[in-house]
């Protein structure tokens, strides 16, 4: 614990298109957390048109992890620009591995809840294909959706297993409309 921010900060897990960011949204609405969406501050670095973001690029459209310092340093650098006014974090989709897990507990502090949000992979995919016809995404699309399935189920799921030996994983069953999965995520808030 670095800067104070470790007990209250949560996370959310969950193949690609599984809901996390929809219940992440949520999250925010009712309980007030700050939401730091990893994908988001990629997405952002892209659309700045830097070098930096040039290359992200390139490795978000073939489906592929952006190197994991990357992503630190930029929810590092949000959580300290956020850290006076914020009550909580609530950090999405991350982290990816297991390796980027540990090295956020060492520079950053240990997150006292993971939601696992859990859907069929038929349904993620399903889901994704919807969302691809206007989120405008560069990765939502057949090809890079199957890359991004594979790699969740080899290099993230894992990550699941190690933080189910803390203790601290609710699965939230994401095959329901979003209000009752909202249902379960909320019981597992207000159990903090
Ligand atoms: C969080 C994270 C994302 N990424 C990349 C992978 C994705 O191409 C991109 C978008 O991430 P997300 O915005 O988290 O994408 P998503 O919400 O659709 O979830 P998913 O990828 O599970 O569908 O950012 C990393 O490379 N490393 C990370 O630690
Ligand atoms: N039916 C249903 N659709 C959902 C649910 N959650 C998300 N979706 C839809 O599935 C797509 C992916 O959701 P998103 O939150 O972006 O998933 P993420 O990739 O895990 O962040 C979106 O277009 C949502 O509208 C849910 O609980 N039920
Ligand atoms: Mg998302």
């Amino acid at each position: 614990k670095h800067h104070g921010m470790s007990q209250s900060t949560l996370t959310s897990k969950g193949g690609p298109g599984s809901g996390k960011g929809t219940q992440c949204e949520k999250i925010v609405a009712k309980y007030g957390y700050t939401h730091l969406s990893s994908g988001d501050l990629l997405r952002a670095e892209v659309a700045s048109g830097s070098e930096r973001g040039k290359q992200l690029q390139a490795i978000m459209q073939k489906g592929e992890l952006v190197p994991l310092d990357t992503v630190l340093d930029m929810i590092k650098d949000a959580m300290i620009a956020k850290a006076d006014v914020s009550k909580g974090f609530l950090i999405d989709g991350y982290p990816r591995e297991v390796k980027q897990g540990e090295e956020f507990e060492k520079k950053i502090g240990k997150p006292c809840l993971l939601l696992y949000v859990d859907a069929k992979a038929e349904t993620m995919v399903k889901r994704l294909l919807k969302r691809g016809e206007t989120s405008g995404r560069s990765d939502d699309n057949e090809e890079t959706i199957k890359k991004r399935l594979d790699l969740y189920y080899k290099a993230t799921e894992p990550v699941i297993a190690f933080y189910e030996g803390r203790g601290i994983v609710k699965k939230v069953d994401s095959e329901l409309a979003v209000d009752d999965v909202f249902a379960q995520v909320s019981k597992a808030i207000d159990a903090l």
